[in-house]
């Protein structure tokens, strides 16, 4: 109710329209049950049939005039919904890819499309016509008024009984909040293992994860189906217990409307019609009795949906440009511990590479060395301590731009679904096919695009899994060349490639070197560490920095 309340209030000339149009909607409501009382009591008591046209007229032009209203206060109730949860929907994907990466890795898998699928739901709760017909609950008062007008005992019976049913209402919603959020936990625990058993492909199969994952599915559905279960059976059951109010109350209404008439206090017109006017004051309390499940769902989903947006940090959106980015690059006292891990990978790390300097990092498997490099793209945020560009610390830069300075290969190269064209040029707009195939040739992929019908234009699915590792790395290191940045970060370039593309990636670094990029590569490969000036070992003891003579 208050996600109602809240969205009515930040359009308050189109609510105040809103509930004009129905106070007309629900006047001219009232002139069928008019209608009953003044031809029981009119015309079949004088047989006059003027008397009975114009009643029947008259009831036809406000029945249509109801009719034009209602379509009206639609359109006005969609000026008060639209546009709210598009918005969230937007942010949320905007969110997705501009949070911190390594803010993402913390949380659960598959959250992200739950929280969207919840706010489509709330779209729907929220939507214009369930807004237009809950415009109408105030004025449940309105028909009790015109009703006490007409007789006040029914009238008190009929309040008893809208009492009654915003009393079940109330109590409902304080019974399934708690369901609620236990179903929605549920829904993350069976979305995250939905995500598993989609990516988990040969590993499920190999290594026989399938029965696994199928215990723990039994489990968590289980739980989901229960709690659906939970909530369908409290949605029925408010159903059943209002159905029932509003027989309750016709009954009520007929036997004590009887009495009346007997006693002379009131005519069979006039009980027909305060019947027909009492269902119509309960009528708009039983539909906000119907809705309340999901727009109590939806106001939970939005929840969610608000508390993530606020929880995840996002990069900077702006920062500082520099005027030219010469090629220096700082580590000062840098201390990391990837989420989760309460230990440093490394700590107090001082390094500074010269323009044109190479630096070479090595360690045991799990020691840092990738997430070192993370550091330096700037896709995660040290413990303590600085990287710095020139002098300038890395977090101050727009991140878009210090991006533009640095030519990427990360260890496990991902790449967007789109074609090859498409994705080199992402990371420098503007970059022609001619150029593109400097940087494939530079890396021997010029005969694997040419061959393939589609050449630059051959779509890569599956985040480029679809390739072969050598060709997916090589393309990767095509990609990072083509940003052609100042700094060049690689990490294992000659990991998992033949003999003619490891000699192709010696090359590529002899030749970065001469033409004076600053180069950050993490590698075991003795040849690499060779040709490096400077070799950082990561150790969690302590990491080592040795420099040597040997120049790329
Ligand atoms: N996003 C993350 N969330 C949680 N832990 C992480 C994350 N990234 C890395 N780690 C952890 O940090 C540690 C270092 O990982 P990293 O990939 O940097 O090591 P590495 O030295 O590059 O290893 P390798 O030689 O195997 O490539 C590992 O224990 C890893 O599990």
């Amino acid at each position: 109710m208050k996600e109602l309340l809240a969205r009515l209030s930040r359009h308050p000339a189109a609510t105040v329209r809103l509930f004009l149009a129905s106070l007309l909607v629900n006047a001219l409501g009232l002139a069928s049950s008019l209608y009953v009382i003044q031809v029981l009591n009119r015309y079949v008591g004088h047989g006059v049939g003027a008397t009975l046209f114009t009643l029947t007229v008259g009831v036809v032009i406000a029945v249509l005039a109801e009719h034009v209203f209602r379509t009206l206060r639609l359109e006005l109730a969609a000026e008060i919904v639209g546009g709210d949860d598009e918005k969230l929907a937007t942010g949320l994907f905007g969110l997705m890819l501009t949070a911190r990466p390594t803010a993402l890795d913390a949380r659960p898998r598959g959250e992200a499309e739950i929280l969207m699928r919840g706010v489509e739901r709330a779209e729907a709760a929220f939507g214009a016509p369930n807004l237009a017909a809950l415009a109408d609950v105030p004025f449940s008062v309105f028909f009790l008024l015109v009703l006490a007008l007409l007789s006040p005992p029914l009238a008190l019976i009929a309040s008893i009984f809208t009492a009654a049913t915003v009393a079940s209402i109330w109590f409902g919603q304080r019974r399934t909040v708690a369901p609620i959020k236990a179903a929605q936990a549920a829904g993350q625990a069976v979305a995250t293992l939905v995500e598993a058993a989609g990516s988990g492909g040969d590993a499920i199969r190999q290594f026989r994860g399938a029965s696994l994952l199928m215990r723990r599915w039994v489990q968590v559905s289980a739980r989901a189906r229960e709690l659906r279960g939970q909530l369908a059976a409290q949605a029925n059951g408010a159903t059943s217990l209002n159905q029932a109010l509003q027989g309750l109350m016709g009954a009520g209404i007929i036997a004590v409307g009887a009495i009346l008439v007997v006693d002379g206090k009131l005519d069979v017109g006039a009980l027909i019609g305060a019947n027909l006017i009492a269902a119509r004051a309960l009528a708009p309390v039983v539909r906000l009795a119907q809705l309340s499940p999901s727009l109590q769902q939806a106001e939970g989903d939005l929840r969610a949906a608000r508390a993530f947006a606020v929880d995840i940090p996002v990069e900077p959106g702006r920062g500082a440009v520099l005027a030219a980015y010469h090629g220096r690059l700082e580590l000062r006292r840098l201390a990391y511990a990837p989420p989760g891990q309460p230990m440093p990978l490394f700590s107090a790390l001082d390094v500074v590479v010269e323009p044109g300097g190479v630096l070479a990092i090595t360690g045991r498997n799990g020691s840092g060395k990738s997430s070192l490099l993370r550091l330096i793209t700037g896709l995660a945020d040290p413990d303590e301590g600085q990287v710095l560009a020139d002098g300038v610390d890395i977090r101050q830069l727009d991140p878009a731009w210090w991006r533009a300075q640095v030519s990427y290969l990360p260890q496990e190269p991902i790449f967007l679904d789109g074609s090859i064209a498409e994705n080199m040029a992402a990371v420098r707009p503007g970059l022609g096919e001619a150029e593109m195939r400097a940087c494939l040739d530079k890396v021997g992929l010029g005969r694997f695009v040419d061959e393939h019908p589609d050449g630059l234009h051959r779509r890569l699915t599956l985040g480029g899994r679809s390739l072969a590792l050598g060709q997916r790395r090589r393309l990767a290191l095509a990609r990072a060349l083509a940003v052609n940045g100042p700094l060049v970060v690689l990490d294992e370039p000659s990991e998992g490639l033949d003999r003619d593309a490891v000699e192709a990636v010696y090359s590529l670094l002899i030749e970065l070197a001469r033409l004076g990029r600053t180069i950050v590569v993490v590698s075991h490969d003795p040849n690499i560490l060779r040709g490096a000036r400077q070799v950082l070992e990561i150790d969690p003891s302590g990491c080592r920095l040795t420099a040597s003579e040997v120049a790329a």
